[in-house]
Order: C-alpha cells, then structure tokens, then sequence
C-alpha cells in the first residue's frame, strides 16, 4: 500500500507565482468549506488510522531550510502528506486589522502542505497576497514567530519585496521572553517610523495567530498607544476572536505592565483547538517544534530563579537589540548636545567627578559647592522614553525597564515623558521589617522631553528634575492610594525599584552628614561628592566635580590578569589601550582562589603599611580598569592625605568666608520663615 497517496484531489503544484485567488476571504464560502473539509478529514484520519495500524507510523523525510528553496521541493513532497499544525486546519486565518496596519494571522503554510489541506481551507502566501489586494493594502513586513522554518520560506515574501523578520517564540506554555517583545516592538516602531506617505501593513504570525501573536502585539498597542493591559487585550480580542485565551499570557501582561484588575477576563480555548488536540489514534499530542500549548512550568520557573536575594552585580532590566541600542545611543549623545558617534560606540558620556586634592580643594572657596553623599551602588543614567525607559550603565549599554513617569500636567493620564534623561545611582536600602529594597537615587537632568539641559545652572536642573519628573510620579501614586484605582490599574508597588532625587546641602552641614547621616543611612556611602551649585553638566570627567572618599576606601579598578606562566598582572588603560602597571601588586585574602579574579576587574584600595593594593570587590559592571590619569588623580588624594578632619577644618573656615556666610545667613531666613 502507498502511504504516500494523497487521500485529497490533485491540485496546482506549481510554487507561487504572485498572482491572487481570494476564495479564502469570502466568509460563507470560508465556512461551507470547512464543513466540507471536516468530512474529508474524518474519512481520512480513518483511513490513516487504519493504513497506521496495519503498516507503522510514516516516516517523512527530514526538512531542511534549503527544501524550502527550490521547485523541487513540491515534486519532493508531491503525494506525500505533511503533518499540519494541529487546529490549524480550522482556525480561522487571518483577523481584522489592528490601528489600521497589524494584522494578525496564523502561519501560512507554504505549497507543499497542500496535499494535507483541501482546497477551499489553503492559506499560503498566495492567500495572504489575496487577501491584502482584497482589503486595498499593501504587505510590507511578515513578522514570524513560529519557532521553526519547516512552514514556508522567507522567499516566498522578500522576493516580493515584503520585509521579513524571525523572532522565533517557543510557545509550549513559555510567554515569549522580554528581549523577544523589546525586538518585535522596536522593529514595528521603526516600519511604521519609515513610512512617509504610505501606510503598508505588517502580518503578525505565530501558529494559530492568537497568544503569541496577541502577546506581542498587545505589548505594542501598551507602549505605542498608551493603553491600558486590559484595553489592548480587548482591542485584540476584537480583531482576532477570542484573542488570547491563555490564562498564563494574560496574567504575565497585567504582571509586566504593574496592572492588576479587578477581575482577569480569560475567553475559553476555542473549539478549533480544544478538538485538535487529539492525534490519529485519539490520544494527547504535542507539536515537537513549535506549539502554543504545554505546561507553563518553564516560565514559572524562570520566574522563580529571578527571585533571589538582590545584588549591586544584578542586571536590571531586559536586553535590547543591536539596532534599537545604536539608536538609543546616538539618541542620548544628541541630548548631551555631543557630536554623533562612530557605530557601535559604547563610550559612556556621564560626567565623572574627580578625586579631592589639596589644590582642587581651593575650588569650594572660589565657587559654591552643596554637598550630598557619595552613595555606593552602581552608576546608570535613565533614559525616559515615551514606549518605555532604560537604564544606562557603566559600558553604554540599555536595557529596558518597566516604569512609569507621567507628565506633570497629565496626571493618571497615559502622557509619558519624551526622552527625558536623568542621572544617579542604583542603591540597596535596609528597610526595617521589609528587607532589602532597590532604589535609584537620581541627582541630575541632562535633557527634559527632548531638550537638552546641559548648558542651565546645576541648581536649575536639580529643581527641574523634581519639579517634572519625581514629584508628577509621587502624586500620582499618592492619588491611586488616596482615591482609589480609578481607571488606572496601575501599582507602583510592582515596579522594579523606586526612585527618589538626592538631596543637596549648604556647605555649612558637612559635619553633620559625616558624623549623623552618613552612619544612619540605609544603604552603602563611600564619601562625600561636592556638586557645583552654578555648574553645567559637564560630560566624562568634570575636574570641578569633586569627590572626597574615606581615606580607606580612595580605590583604583585594576584589570588583573594571571598568564600561562602564573604570573599576576596588573593593568589600567591609556589612551584607550591596556598599560601594564609593573610595579603594582594586588593583596587578595587568604583563602580566595586567586585564579578566579583572572581577566576581570578588581577594585583595589592602598594599604600604607604593606605598601600594596588590596582587593576590595570585584567590578562586574565595568569591562574598562581605569584611565592612567584617575589612577594619578587617586594617588595624589592619597598621599594629599585630606582626613576627616582637614577638611572638617578647610570647610569650617570656608564658611566663614562672605560669600558663603549670606547664602547661610538667607538660608536660615527662610527657613525661619516657612516655620
Ligand atoms: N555626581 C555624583 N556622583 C555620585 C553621587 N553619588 C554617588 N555618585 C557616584 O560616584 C561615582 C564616582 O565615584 P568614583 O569613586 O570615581 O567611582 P566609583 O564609586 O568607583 O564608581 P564608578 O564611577 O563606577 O567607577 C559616580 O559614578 C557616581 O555614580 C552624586 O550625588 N553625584
């Protein structure tokens, strides 16, 4: 017996060619001919059955990309049978058009699946072509999330001059991950961005064109539209019937956008699928390669592993993809009011303050400085954007994090910042009864809704940036807590971290914070940063940006390296390349295993005694030692020797001094004032 026989009529086995046949869009034709179709594969799920029982499974041959590449591919598969994604056959292919341009649809399976689907039910590229002519639009980007290539080629649309994109998605009960929904967001952006006077669409496809599908186009609608969780699942489940029926997926959406409803609306699984899931022989089947089904074990456990306990070496956010990061740096070089930058170029532009010494200590009696503690956490800039916010680390890269900043005059409405840039420092606070608790604490502005502010007074930026940044946050918050949801389901209690500006003093508080508040904070402070009042922003090094470190802890990040021969080096940068440092050597404790701070960069502090530097933590967010110069910097801090106590003194004299002794004096008046 042939197993190979197609039970279906012979049909047109040419590939396609481009030309259109719109059967498949008349809906009542659509119908009659699935009901046909049900009756032609009952009898033929019988006849397999039986062929199965009295011969073995058939075997199909392996399916390469290459089959898909050539004609031979249909005489290859001509009379053979290959297997169809389960439930496929009936759902429905493709669903209304979402904002006037996504469409979402179910894998179009390529000509050599058309023995296996009759022809009233085909749905390839030559369909989906109809269907567009059908509709009066034009195809411009297949997005394809299946997790396998054995459907069609991409050929079959980039030969037309449709744009196509993989973003393979597991399915099988695993949420599409973030890095996934950051590259299908960005991609959409940049289609739609392109687009000057037309308006081409774009086909979003999974297997059945409805959770992973639905997952990442809601995730679109929320960044892009500014709705609501629950408004895009609804705008979804309108055009593509009955949207997202997996309970999983709906619950990771409201999870991710910090949402949580009153009550999760979850459709039930269509029939289509509920009866696919039986094989030939009636029992449980799960696609190999790709289905949306299985158990969501996969990503509870993922989840899971994300909860332990919090590190300053934790990376925050979720990755971004190569184009997306190059557009955002050259983005944020444009609001430093910097010249654009080579591709690729991850030379971070944040300012960096440099060590006290005993000349620059004469800056703070020449121009006013307020001082703030120097929190020990981990540098990022945040950049505020109107899909979504980045935190921005030591080696200029994003990663996207899920918060929200409202616009001051918009409060509890969906208007975010326009690229908005902040400054600070991620910090671990001790809260008492709760635990650790991550907090950025910003403490600049470089741009506000586009516009650059580099060049305004320090002071004037720091008011800006509470004034128009934290404050519309924390009011908002207060009212959700205050009046109740509302229609916003937003919590911020579901955010990664909370965000705080610093606070800056006179100089006339320098004890205290050395003496009270550094020892009563919550989290790590190394010393103490002393800001410029009237400075602008200066990016890389600020040389009237000052530093003052316990002495104890002025510390060089080292690249320490052990060669073949054992032999420990140790090396900082010039010029952009690795220069040994021949006669430093790095102290580590006893029992470390030496070999294991090999390739990496250790930050080291002097010890006076043993004339060395000792290895005090390893520095997983930098892929640079320092430069020569803030080595220089450092050791001449170092041998300056500016104790606690000399500059107790230089800043007690200092305020003495006119200039500082009125802004005292008005400070103090209107204090008296507000009381
Ligand atoms: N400008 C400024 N910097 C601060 C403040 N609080 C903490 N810092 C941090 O102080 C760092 C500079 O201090 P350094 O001692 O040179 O550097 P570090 O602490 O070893 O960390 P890296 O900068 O990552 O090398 C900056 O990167 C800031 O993140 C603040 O209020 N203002």
């Amino acid at each position: 017996m042939d197993l190979n026989a197609s039970p279906l009529p012979e049909e047109d086995e040419q590939p396609f060619q481009g030309e259109v046949d719109d059967e498949i869009f008349d809906q009542p034709a659509y119908e009659s001919s699935v009901q046909t179709y049900h009756r032609e594969r009952e009898e033929r799920r019988r006849r397999l059955k039986r062929d199965v029982r009295d011969e073995g499974p058939k075997q199909y041959p392996p399916c390469t990309r290459n089959d898909f590449l050539t004609q031979n591919k249909i005489s290859k598969y001509a009379g053979k049978i290959r297997p169809i994604p389960q439930g496929w056959m009936d759902c429905p292919p493709v669903g209304h058009c979402l904002g006037g341009f996504i469409v979402p649809s179910k894998v179009p399976l390529d000509e050599t699946y058309n023995d296996a689907v009759a022809p009233g039910s085909r749905y390839s590229s030559k369909q989906v072509m109809n269907y567009h002519r059908k509709h009066n639009q034009e195809l411009g980007l297949v997005v394809d999330l299946t997790n396998t290539t054995r459907y069609y080629s991409s050929l079959e649309y980039t030969r037309l001059g449709i744009k196509y994109i993989k973003i393979a998605c597991k399915g099988r009960g695993a949420v599409p991950d973030n890095e996934s929904v950051n590259r299908f967001v960005y991609e959409v952006m940049q289609f739609i961005g392109r687009q000057k006077h037309s308006r081409k669409t774009v086909l979003v496809h999974c297997t059945h064109g409805h959770n992973r599908t639905g997952f990442m186009i809601v995730h679109y609608l929320v960044r892009t539209k500014f709705c609501s969780v629950t408004e895009a699942l609804r705008d979804f489940g309108e055009a593509r019937p009955p949207g997202i029926y997996k309970r999983d997926y709906i619950e990771a959406l409201y999870s991710f956008y910090h949402e949580s409803p009153e009550k999760i609306v979850c459709p039930s699984t269509p029939e289509w699928k509920r009866s696919s899931e039986l094989d030939l022989n009636g029992e449980a089947v799960q696609d190999q390669d790709d289905d949306e089904d299985g158990d969501s074990s996969s990503y509870l456990h993922e989840q899971q592993l994300e909860n332990g306990p919090i590190t300053n070496d934790d990376v925050l956010g979720d990755a971004i993809c190569y184009d997306e990061q190059e557009f955002l740096r050259q983005k944020c070089y444009s609001l430093f009011e910097l010249n654009p930058t080579g591709k690729g170029t991850t030379q971070f532009p944040g300012s960096h303050p440099v060590s006290l010494n005993r000349d620059n200590l004469q800056l703070l009696r020449q121009r006013y400085y307020y001082p703030t503690w120097k929190a020990d956490g981990t540098r990022y800039m945040m950049l505020i954007a109107p899909h979504g916010c980045y935190l921005i680390d030591r080696n200029f890269c994003f990663r996207r994090v899920q918060l929200r900043f409202p616009l001051k005059a918009e409060p509890l409405r969906p208007c975010f910042h326009q690229y908005t840039l902040i400054d600070g420092e991620m910090i671990i606070d001790a809260v008492p009864d709760i635990g650790l608790k991550r907090r950025y604490l910003a403490y600049d502005l470089i741009a506000l809704n586009n516009q650059s502010v580099v060049k305004l007074p320090f002071s004037e930026r720091w008011r800006l940036l509470e004034e128009e940044v934290i404050r519309p946050r924390n009011n908002e918050k207060k009212t959700i807590e205050r009046e109740g949801k509302g229609n916003l389901t937003y919590r911020y209690e579901m955010e990664p971290f909370g965000v705080r500006r610093k606070d800056f003093w006179l100089l006339s508080t320098v004890g205290k914070l050395l003496k009270g508040f550094i020892p009563s904070l919550s989290h790590a402070s190394d010393g103490l940063i002393f800001q410029g009042w009237d400075d602008a922003y200066v990016p890389r090094t600020h040389e009237g940006l000052l530093k003052w470190k316990y002495p104890e802890m002025n510390s060089v990040d080292f690249l320490f390296e052990i060669g073949t021969d054992n032999r420990q080096s140790v090396y900082l940068y010039e010029r952009g390349k690795k220069k040994l440092m021949d006669n430093s050597r790095i102290a580590f404790k006893d029992d470390d295993d030496v070999h294991s701070y090999s390739g990496k960069i250790v930050e080291c502090s002097w010890d006076q005694e043993s004339g060395c530097w000792v290895c005090m933590r390893v520095r997983a967010d930098k892929s640079t030692p320092n430069d020569i110069n803030t080595y220089r910097k450092v050791m001449r801090s170092i041998s300056d020797n500016i104790t606690e106590e000399v500059l107790l003194n230089e800043i007690s004299e200092i305020i003495h001094l006119p200039m500082y002794a009125d802004r005292i004096e008005k400070a103090h008046q209107l204090q008296q004032r507000r009381r």
